[in-house]
């Protein structure tokens, strides 16, 4: 692994690595691609006028994109966080593929979705702008970390961050929508600590507030230490960390807020749209593995090249998927991306997933047809692939539920 080889663009990829995008059928030279890769960034709809003025800020030209709507490129050496727009939550970095992965999903004003994996949540900035005030937005991620920088994210872009909830993924119950009043986006991780603002289980939730009691803050301490020692680890009891005044769960008790679901009941009440941006080894993200040059290549080989942590991931895929499928109402639309281009993340889950999901069909993404992706192995599946469409790689999936009698 300390060994260096094939001087791929400016970085020096370690051997192991290219050994990884060979077994995996991968090409190294999407590397050397990442060098004409522009940056991207969405400007909140509504502020296409304040392009000039981030021109003469950045001292260069932006460009619209064309297959995007609302997405800007500009050459991937400037950077936009002293600009105005930035610093007032006017426009925020995101790939293109990314923002075509949202796309996918067709959200639609009233829509109930549910984020998965959403932190540290650019794209689900995205699905609040295209929801507008109508429907509810339901983030959930395991990292309280990336779930501060969610929360600070969704405020600075001005997005209503009513609620966010500490969570076990894999027993996650719908928390049901039509008790929102109004959009709403909740955060939620696995982290096991009890209910803030709840002495009692059997308390009513009071107002949520910033100042934690000391022993609250020790709990939530601990708890921390223990999910980043075991990320993987199942915990038993979803928790709320944080809910907005507005968000229908102040006044709720516990079990009004995680009542149990039977399918039948979720083929009905369940969300209209499921995204799942799966956890997975970022291989397809060329700027990311770049930050392993700073990072230190041996982070690059316990995160995507330790073959156990690779299975591990791949398990945790199938398991994320296969819970998010079952919170989707009949007919809603689910949409299962991984900016990893590995075949064993992608068409092989999602393969394995029909394989034990019989209401699950996947369809044609029909916005793609613009697009600069090609066809995937897995019929009506697709990749973003950095060399052909100069965006970051992704691959994207998407199902629908169809009622079985
Ligand atoms: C690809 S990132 C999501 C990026 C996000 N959608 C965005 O646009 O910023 C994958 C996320 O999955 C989260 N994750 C990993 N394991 C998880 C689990 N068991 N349940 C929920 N989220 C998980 C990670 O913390 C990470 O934030």
């Amino acid at each position: 692994m300390d060994e260096k080889v094939a001087p791929v663009s400016k970085i020096v990829l370690p051997a192991a690595f290219v050994e990884f995008l060979h077994q995996n059928g991968l090409d190294p030279s999407i590397y050397i691609a990442s060098q004409s890769i522009p940056r991207y960034i969405r400007l909140k709809p509504g502020c296409g006028t304040r392009v000039t003025e981030i021109e003469e800020e950045v001292k260069c030209k932006i460009r619209e994109l064309s297959w995007l709507p609302n997405f800007y490129f500009l050459p991937p050496d400037v950077h936009i966080a002293s600009t105005k727009g930035y610093q007032e939550g006017k426009i925020y970095g995101i790939d293109a593929a990314s923002g075509a992965s949202v796309i996918a999903l067709n959200v639609s004003p009233g829509d109930h979705i549910l984020d998965l994996c959403a932190a540290p949540g650019a794209k689900l900035c995205m699905i609040l702008d295209l929801i507008g005030c109508s429907g509810s937005v339901t983030g959930v991620d395991v990292a309280r970390h990336r779930l501060a920088a969610s929360r600070t994210m969704l405020q600075k872009y001005g997005q209503v961050t009513d609620v966010v909830f500490s969570l076990q993924m894999e027993l996650f119950s719908p928390l049901f929508h039509q008790g929102f009043s109004q959009a709403v986006s909740c955060v939620m991780n696995l982290i096991k600590h009890r209910l803030v603002g709840m002495e009692e289980e059997s308390e009513i939730y009071k107002e949520w507030t910033h100042r934690r009691p000391y022993k609250e803050r020790k709990r939530v301490a601990k708890a921390r230490e223990n999910v980043s020692r075991h990320p993987f680890v199942r915990n038993q009891d979803p928790e709320l960390i944080f809910y907005g005044r507005n968000s229908g769960v102040v006044g709720l008790r516990k079990s009004e807020v995680f009542r149990s679901v039977d399918d039948l009941e979720i083929l009905q009440f369940g969300y209209d749209k499921v995204f799942v941006d799966a956890e997975c080894t970022h291989d397809g993200s060329v700027r990311h593995i770049q930050k392993f040059e700073q990072w230190g290549w041996e982070t690059l080989s316990r995160r995507v090249l330790d073959a156990e942590r690779t299975d591990d991931v791949t398990v945790l895929q199938l398991k994320l998927l296969t819970n998010g499928f079952r919170l989707l109402k009949a007919g809603g639309f689910l949409v299962y991306s991984t900016c990893s281009l590995t075949v064993a993340q992608n068409e092989d889950v999602v393969e394995q997933f029909l394989s034990q999901n019989l209401s699950a069909e996947l369809v044609e993404i029909e916005d793609a047809k613009g697009w600069p992706c090609s066809p995937a192995r897995t019929p009506k599946t697709l990749r973003f692939d950095p060399s052909a469409s100069f965006t970051s790689g992704l691959f994207i999936a998407k199902f629908t539920k169809l009622t079985i009698r």
